[in-house]
C-alpha cells in the first residue's frame, strides 16, 4: 500500500495515475522483475537473512519481521536507487525504523483515515507518521538529486534515472512525469513495497510454528523437488503446489491488506441492489472475500489443502485477492509474490522453525495500522 506524497501513484487518478502506473511497471521489468537479476537479488537478501538466522543458533527471535524488512527493504532500494545495503549498516536500520513509524498506528485505511477529525485524539500517532515522511522524503530527494548530478544517458542504472531520462524526452513531458511525480512515485514505490511484504512474511512464519505438520510436508515438498545442495529457484515453483498453497492460505488469513486504497465511483451504478451515486468513496473489503462462507468451506481454518485438487493442482486461485481486482490492482504483486515464494521456501528448506516454549499460545488476531501486523511473538529457528 502507499499513497503517501499525494501526486504520485497510490492517490493520483486519471491520465496522471495512468502515465505514472504505466512508467512504473516498465520501469520494475526493466530493471528485474521477471528476470533473473532480480531472483539473485533475492536470493543474496536470503543468503543474508539466513546468516542472522544462523547467528541466533537456535535461541529466541522476537524480530523477525525487522529481519524481513531488511530483505523486502533492500529489493526495493536496489530497483530504485541502484544499490543494496550491508544488514548491519546504520542507515539501513534507521530507514527501517523509518518505515516502521509510518506503517505503525492507524493507518490511511483505518478509522482515522477515513474520518481525520479521529486524529485530533491520535496525535502521538499522526506526529510519528508525518515524521516518517518528512525523513524519507529527505533521504529520496538526496538521492534524486545525487542522480540527476551523475546522469549518463548511456549508462541507466535504476528506476531514478529512468524517471529523469523520460522526463527529458520531449513526447513524455507531461504531467504525469515531472519532478514532484518522481518524488511522490518513489515514496509510494518504496513505501509500499516493503512493509507490505515483510509482514506477509512474519505472519508466514508465524503460522509455521502454529502448524508444524504443515511446516514439515512443505520441507518434505521442497526437499523431494531440490534436494539439500542448492537453494529454491523461481523455476521449482509449478513443481511445488504444496509449499504454493501454504503461502496462498498464508495470504488468506492473515490480510495484510484488509482493504484496498479508498476508490472513487466514476460513474453513477448500481452495487448488489445499492446505488452508487457518481463520486462515492468506496473501500471494498478484501478480508470480507477471504472470510466469505459461501466461497470457503470453515473459513477461520487454516487448511492449505483447499487450494489444492486431488491431483495436487493449484485450485481456486480466483477467490484469493490479497493484492486486489481490476485497473488498481497492486502493480508490486509480481515482485511480492516471487519475493514471498523465494524467502519463505528458502527458509523452510534450511530451518526447522518452532515455538520457544511449546506451551506458548499464539493469538492470530491482527493489529491493523496501514497493514496489518501479527501481534508480537517469539519463535527460534534451528538448521535442518
Ligand atoms: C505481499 C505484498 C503486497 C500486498 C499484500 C499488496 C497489496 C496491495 C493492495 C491491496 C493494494 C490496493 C489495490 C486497490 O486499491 O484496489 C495495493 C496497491 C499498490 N501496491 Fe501493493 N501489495 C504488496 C506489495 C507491493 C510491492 C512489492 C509494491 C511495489 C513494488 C507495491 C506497490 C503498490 C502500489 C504502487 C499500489 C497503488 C496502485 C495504484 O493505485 O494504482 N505493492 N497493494
Amino acid at each position: 500500500m502507499g499513497g503517501f506524497a499525494g501526486s504520485g501513484i497510490v492517490f493520483a487518478n486519471g491520465d496522471d495515475w495512468k502515465g505514472r502506473r504505466r512508467f512504473s511497471l516498465q520501469a520494475m521489468r526493466d530493471f528485474g522483475v521477471g528476470k533473473s537479476s532480480l531472483e539473485e537479488k533475492i536470493l543474496e537478501e536470503i543468503q543474508n537473512v539466513a546468516d542472522d538466522l544462523e547467528k541466533m543458533k537456535g535461541a529466541e527471535i522476537s524480530n523477525l519481521k525487522e529481519m524481513m524488512t531488511k530483505a523486502s527493504c533492500n529489493v526495493i532500494h536496489s530497483l530504485i536507487f541502484g544499490y543494496r545495503y550491508k544488514h548491519d549498516n546504520e542507515s539501513l536500520q534507521q530507514l527501517i525504523k523509518t518505515m516502521d513509524n509510518i506503517f505503525s498506528g492507524p493507518g490511511a485505511l483505518s478509522a482515522s483515515g477515513i474520518f481525520p477529525v479521529l486524529n485530533l485524539i491520535m496525535k502521538d500517532n499522526l506526529k510519528m507518521r508525518r515524521d516518517g515522511f518528512s525523513t524519507l522524503k529527505k533521504y529520496i530527494e538526496k538521492h534524486i538529486t545525487e542522480h540527476r548530478e551523475s546522469f549518463d544517458q548511456e549508462h541507466i542504472r535504476d528506476f531514478i534515472d529512468m524517471y529523469v531520462e523520460a522526463e527529458k524526452e520531449e513526447s513524455e513531458r507531461t504531467s504525469a512525469l515531472n519532478p514532484a511525480a518522481l518524488l511522490a512515485s518513489i515514496m509510494d514505490l518504496f513505501a509500499a513495497g516493503t512493509d507490505t511484504t515483510s509482514t506477509t512474511l512474519d505472519w508466514s512464519f508465524k503460522w509455521m510454528i502454529q502448524y508444524p505438520d504443515v511446516q514439515k510436508r512443505c520441507q518434505e515438498e521442497i526437499t523431494k523437488v531440490v534436494g539439500s545442495g542448492r537453494m529454491v529457484r523461481l523455476s521449482d515453483r509449478r513443481h511445488l503446489s504444496y509449499t504454493e498453497a501454504t503461502l496462498m492460505e498464508i495470504q488468506r488469513l492473515s490480510n495484510t491488506a484488509i482493504f484496498t486504497i479508498p476508490h472513487v465511483a466514476v460513474c453513477d451504478t448500481t452495487i448488489n441492489g445499492y446505488k452508487i451515486p457518481k463520486n462515492t468513496i468506496l473501500i471494498p473489503s478484501l478480508i470480507s472475500v477471504h472470510f466469505d462462507e459461501t466461497i470457503w468451506r470453515d473459513p477461520k481454518v487454516f487448511n492449505p489443502e483447499r487450494f489444492l485438487n486431488q491431483n495436487n493442482d493449484i485450485i481456486n486461485k480466483e477467490n484469493l485477492i490479497p493484492f486486489s481486482l481490476g485497473p488498481r490492482i497492486c502493480p508490486g504483486e509480481s515482485l511480492a509474490r516471487s519475493e514471498l515464494f523465494l524467502i519463505f521456501s528458502n527458509l523452510l528448506h534450511r530451518f526447522e522453525f518452532s515455538k520457544v516454549d511449546p506451551d506458548d499460545i499464539l493469538s492470530f488476531d491482527g493489529i491493523t495500522g496501514i497493514t496489518t501486523t501479527p501481534s508480537p511473538y517469539r519463535l527460534k529457528a534451528e538448521l535442518r
